[in-house]
């Protein structure tokens, strides 16, 4: 009689685990049984009841026996680990299989078995995952009344329920290399304590099976598992798990509004690593060290189905796209006019005229790029006859360090008093007070239109615009909205300019007095870096910058009280004199993804004349000069 074809394919997926027939036969002819030979229990879920079966009948065994039947399928290796199998589809493509091994102590696949599965070229890449708790990721044993022997007693239930999204952490303690040698590819993943939790994910760094990053595949025990590569903020502090509810909910919003969800350049991969980011994203919004006290609190916010996300705020007028993700309920969201650079708003006067820029004011003989030129050209006298900037787009260290030191210390010697200071005489046309003194600060000149070199010269940073990838957020102590990275700029990295109204200091001193009352408003910035050179300012040209209504994300950058990581650099750019001048924000040290962008708003958190109420300052500073607060 001609075998039946369901018993040689059972037999071959075996086969494939490593598993002889003749160890499956008895087992099979068991399940039949107990199954009164139904094979679609056997089949469902590639196999899965079989391979239970085969498992604990092995198990039960008892030692002695199980010693005999490895030494004889295995040749005295290491006995074979209970596999979960995640096959994408098994019929066609067994060799692409991924496995999943109980237990997490002694993963090291045998050999034979690897290769096996994978075929001798690919053992190396494969991918192998501990599952940290067998209830969690074994369905429930039945004791089969009616049957007899041990295998009928352990058999398992036929599964009815639908199959869950179970996304497992994992600890890659201990296991095989993965990256086949290559030092360079580490194994990255967290480990969730709280198995309560089944929303957790497996995040393996470069543990790659077959070229990509991201692998899926639905495994043998009713479970779905994906393995996604993320980036090294995991291991950050500030990381904590966020629920898997959330961060779906979060996905279905940002696609929602998001009009080109599936372009021509739409793939899987990219669409995964995007679940990726966002994982991580929500991670870190969490801010705190308590995974318990976060998981609820995301339960709450994932049940209240809150979150805020716009993919881009500068409605496409950056060069890249500065998302902003927040609670409803906790915050509104922010309502100004976004504009990536300054406008006036009425009455100052900026000449801003190539006429006006003298030849000793341009490089009209240079050509390309400034900084490979042999000699710094005409435009880095301003900055002592070097360039503000490396080959690299950064800021040069002795200049960034000078910035600092100076930014710090606000010696008297490096402060200018005005006779008639046009601030105090904004806030008391008729009695101004004594000028309070202004900063001298350091200047950066880039290169403009009436030079030669092109818009690539490596001395045009700040005018090329924003370049790192940002995101508004809603800041947990209580500062509103804040700036953070998401992705790690190194020292003296550009981040954005503050833009906003242009606006005489008459013009904002009336403003500020019209909204008094408000409690919540931005910290416009004095144009004062350069009042030391000028007899006497005119009213419309002691200018100021307001991003309250109109304005670009560097509005969003909260205050931190000496210890910032921004600092705030005046830059010469298309106006030779320094009435105006655009403010940069520049990293003052490595900033980590994820961290927020604080910038020193210089406040003078005594001063209670001061037009503008200063807040109660949140900052978490060990410096925080807000002694009433600390009071
Ligand atoms: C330039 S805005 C920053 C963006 C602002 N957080 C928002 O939600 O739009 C300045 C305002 O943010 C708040 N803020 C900034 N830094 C703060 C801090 N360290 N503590 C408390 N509030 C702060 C104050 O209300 C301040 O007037």
């Amino acid at each position: 009689m001609a075998p039946n074809p369901r018993v040689i394919k059972a037999f071959s997926f075996m086969k494939a685990l490593g598993i002889s027939s003749q160890e499956v036969k008895p087992v099979l002819k068991k399940l039949l049984k107990v199954y009164e030979k139904n094979w679609e229990l056997i089949e469902d879920d590639n196999y899965r009841a079989l391979v239970d079966a085969y498992f604990d009948f092995e198990k039960e065994k008892g030692s002695e026996s199980e010693k005999k039947a490895n030494d004889s399928c295995h040749g005295g290796e290491k006995p074979i680990q209970k596999p979960l199998l995640i096959d994408y589809d098994h019929d066609k493509d067994i060799s692409r299989q991924m496995l999943c091994v109980e237990d997490k102590e002694s993963i090291e696949p045998s050999q034979t078995f690897m290769k096996d599965i994978m075929g001798e070229s690919s053992s190396q890449a494969l991918s192998l995952v501990a599952v940290k708790d067998r209830k969690s990721s074994y369905p429930e044993k039945a004791s089969s009344a009616g049957h007899s022997g041990h295998l009928e007693k352990e058999i398992v239930k036929p599964r009815n329920k639908k199959p869950k999204l179970h996304l497992n952490i994992t600890d890659r303690k201990g296991l095989s290399d993965a990256s086949g040698g290559n030092p360079s590819v580490k194994p990255l993943s967290i480990q969730d304590q709280d198995m309560q939790n089944k929303h957790a994910i497996s995040i393996c760094k470069n543990t790659t099976a077959y070229n990509g990053n991201i692998k899926i595949g639905s495994s043998s025990m009713d479970e779905v598992k994906i393995f996604l590569d993320c980036e090294s903020a995991l291991t950050q502090p500030n990381f904590s798990i966020p629920n898997l509810n959330f961060v779906m909910k979060f996905m279905d919003r940002k696609y929602l509004s998001s009009s080109n969800t599936v372009g021509p350049d739409f793939s899987m991969v990219k669409l995964l690593n995007d679940f990726c980011m966002s994982y991580l994203m929500l991670g870190h919004r969490k801010g705190s060290n308590s995974k318990h006290g976060n998981s609820e609190q995301c339960d709450n916010q994932a049940e209240r189905n809150s979150s805020h996300f716009i993919s881009d705020i500068t409605k496409g007028s950056e060069k890249v796209k500065i998302s902003l993700i927040g609670e409803i309920d906790k915050e509104e969201l922010p309502k100004f006019n976004y504009i990536p650079s300054n406008i006036i708003y009425q009455s100052a006067i900026l000449s801003i005229s190539l006429a006006r820029i003298s030849d000793e004011g341009c490089c009209s003989d240079c050509s390309g790029n400034c900084l490979s030129a042999s000699l710094p050209c005409i435009c880095a006298q301003e900055t002592g006859g070097e360039f503000a900037y490396t080959p690299q787009g950064l800021l040069k260290e002795e200049f960034l360090t000078a910035c600092i030191s100076r930014a710090n210390e606000p010696q008297d010697q490096h402060k200018v008093y005005c006779q008639e200071c046009p601030l105090e005489k904004s806030k008391n046309e008729y009695m101004p007070e004594p000028c309070k003194g202004h900063m001298v600060r350091k200047f950066i000149k880039e290169c403009w239109r009436k030079c030669g070199c092109d818009m690539q010269c490596g001395n045009r940073i700040v005018q090329r615009g924003i370049t790192c990838k940002l995101q508004v957020f809603l800041t947990r102590e209580g500062k509103g909205w804040g700036l953070r990275t998401l992705e790690d700029l190194p020292k003296g990295t550009f981040v954005c300019e503050y833009a906003g109204e242009i606006l005489t200091n008459m013009e904002l001193f009336d403003r500020i007095m019209q909204n008094s009352d408000k409690e919540r408003h931005t910290y416009p910035i004095t144009l004062d870096a350069d009042w030391a050179s000028e007899k006497g300012l005119k009213d419309e040209e002691a200018l100021c910058l307001d991003a309250t209504n109109n304005g670009n994300v560097g509005r969003f950058i909260n205050h931190r009280c000496c210890d910032a990581n921004l600092i705030d650099i005046p830059v010469e750019i298309e106006s030779p004199d320094h009435h105006y001048y655009h403010v940069a924000f520049f990293t003052n040290r490595k900033v980590n993804a994820y961290e927020e962008l604080t910038w020193d708003y210089g406040i003078d958190f005594d001063d209670d004349d001061h037009p503008i109420k200063a807040f109660r300052c949140s900052c978490g500073s060990a410096f925080c000069g807000d002694k009433k607060k600390k009071g």
